[in-house]
């Protein structure tokens, strides 16, 4: 259970500058972005009867602040995209840059490259000067145009690197093991009585991770998901007994999946990773599927790439540099299963696969995520010029926060039987709820 103190953001010391001395803050629309440091926003909104609010569990509300811990003249700012790819990441720097340069006027701005790595000066990747050249044209673009990566690097190595470059502040895009290297890296800083800021802005296609309502990319890469299901649906309506199968991305998650279900409503299965389901045995999934074929002579399966790892070869399984689990391919082994139960039984049925996963994390962002991609990182500017650190930006009640990352990283965002999201996968799938009846402990 969390302590008050628990949400408290560390500050690298006492603000010293008057962030109304600074013009370009001056120019912006102030009221709406300038924030009290008392201003909070409460961990708990949605009681029962039974059950109190604890306000006294809260956020600080992000936004600029009043006073600023770093004279902007001065900085020297880095920014480094880790993890895997996502829609909307060349909108974060482009808007990381646009606010250092146009409204706080910093010294410089560095992109470092290929994530952590390009940190670490035995991989010889010289960092990136970013200019308005540089950036104002890379949001049309998908991917990162710095690069990124998985795999350890020191701690040591990325402070020493901060220290040699004179860089005062840091913003660390990634997933939940990016946020977990951003930690490491501020205790680093914290042991060495070092000030420099580190600020996180949460980044992953699978959009688990909690406090941000809904990380960016995650809407793109849902709308390029349904239009795949979509597909699969007329390919399955096409064909006598046509079987539409769409494998998408959700390592642990299946917003992915679920979300498109509901988008597309075409589907009939929705197999997550947070829900176990069996394939063989009575009201299992090969048999329920059969009587839909032999009912309504299509169906259309998604499946996210986590899901139903339990019927693959232990040995299948293998980690990536990160140390995340690298799952087999449930969907080659479904598509499989599936054509070879239907053969058995003498069953024609035409089965078309469809895998689009890297595809839905390597496009451009859509208007939404644009626009909220580009909020994270503004926000994140404004944390970090007043000493904020240790923090990822979030999102909670339509209000931008700040996130203690041993908070933000302590549980992962997961879907539950009980949750409104699946009670509304089970309406639109009408696949029968004992289906996947277990949560994945
Ligand atoms: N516990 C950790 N401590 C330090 N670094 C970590 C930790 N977990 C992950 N990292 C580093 O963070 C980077 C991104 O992590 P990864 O899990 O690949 O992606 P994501 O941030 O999208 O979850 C990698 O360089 C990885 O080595
Ligand atoms: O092939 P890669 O780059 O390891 O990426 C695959 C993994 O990345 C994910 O998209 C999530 O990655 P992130 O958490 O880094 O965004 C998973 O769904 C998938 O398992």
């Amino acid at each position: 259970m969390w302590k008050p103190s628990d949400f408290e953001i560390p500050t690298l010391g006492e603000a010293r500058v008057n962030s109304e001395d600074v013009p370009g803050l001056k120019n912006i629309a102030a009221g709406r972005y300038w924030v009290d440091d008392d201003e909070r926003v409460p961990y708990q909104c949605v009681f029962k009867r039974d059950s109190e609010l604890q306000t006294d569990l809260a956020f600080e509300k992000a936004g600029a602040r009043h006073r600023l811990f770093f004279n902007p003249g001065e900085v020297n700012a880095g920014i480094v995209t880790c993890g895997g790819i996502c829609p909307g990441l060349n909108d974060v720097i482009r808007a990381l840059y646009m606010e250092l340069h146009y409204i706080y006027h910093v010294k410089s701005v560095t992109g470092f490259r290929y994530g952590l790595r390009g940190l670490d000066p035995s991989y010889e990747l010289e960092p990136i000067i970013l200019n308005h050249e540089r950036v104002s044209d890379i949001q049309a673009h998908g991917g990162t145009m710095l690069g990124t990566s998985r795999g350890h690097v020191d701690v040591g190595v990325v402070v020493d690197t901060l220290v040699a470059r004179n860089i005062h502040m840091l913003f660390i895009v990634g997933g939940d093991g990016s946020q977990r290297a951003a930690h490491g890296v501020w205790q680093e800083i914290e042991r060495r009585g070092l000030n420099i800021a580190i600020v996180g802005v949460p980044k992953t296609i699978d959009n688990d991770i909690n406090f941000v309502y809904k990380t960016f990319g995650f809407d793109t890469a849902v709308s390029f998901a349904r239009d795949a299901l979509d597909a699969a649906h007329i390919e399955a309506k096409g064909n006598p007994n046509g079987i539409g199968l769409v494998k998408v991305m959700g390592r642990d998650s299946g917003f992915i999946a679920s979300y498109a279900t509901l988008a597309s409503i075409t589907v009939n299965y929705t197999l997550i990773p947070e829900l176990e389901f069996d394939l063989d045995g009575p009201g299992a999934l090969l048999e329920h599927l059969e009587a839909r074929i032999r009912h309504k002579h299509h169906a259309v399966i998604v499946i996210a790439e986590g899901a139903g790892q339990h019927l693959l070869e232990e040995d299948e399984r293998i980690v990536d540099a990160s140390g995340n689990v690298k799952h087999g391919d449930i969907g080659v082994y479904l598509k499989n299963r599936i054509n070879r139960y239907f053969k058995e039984r003498n069953l024609e049925v035409n089965l078309k696969y469809f895998d689009p996963s890297y595809m839905l994390r390597s496009l451009p962002a859509n208007a939404n995520d644009r626009i909220f991609a580009a909020d994270l990182a503004r926000f994140a500017v404004h944390a970090a010029m007043a000493g904020k650190t240790d923090l990822m930006i979030g999102r909670r009640f339509n209000q931008y926060i700040h996130v203690p990352i041993p908070i933000a990283v302590a549980t992962r965002k997961k879907i539950s039987l009980e949750s409104e999201i699946w009670m509304a996968v089970l309406q639109a799938t009408g696949q029968p709820s004992s289906l996947q009846s277990r949560n994945r402990t």
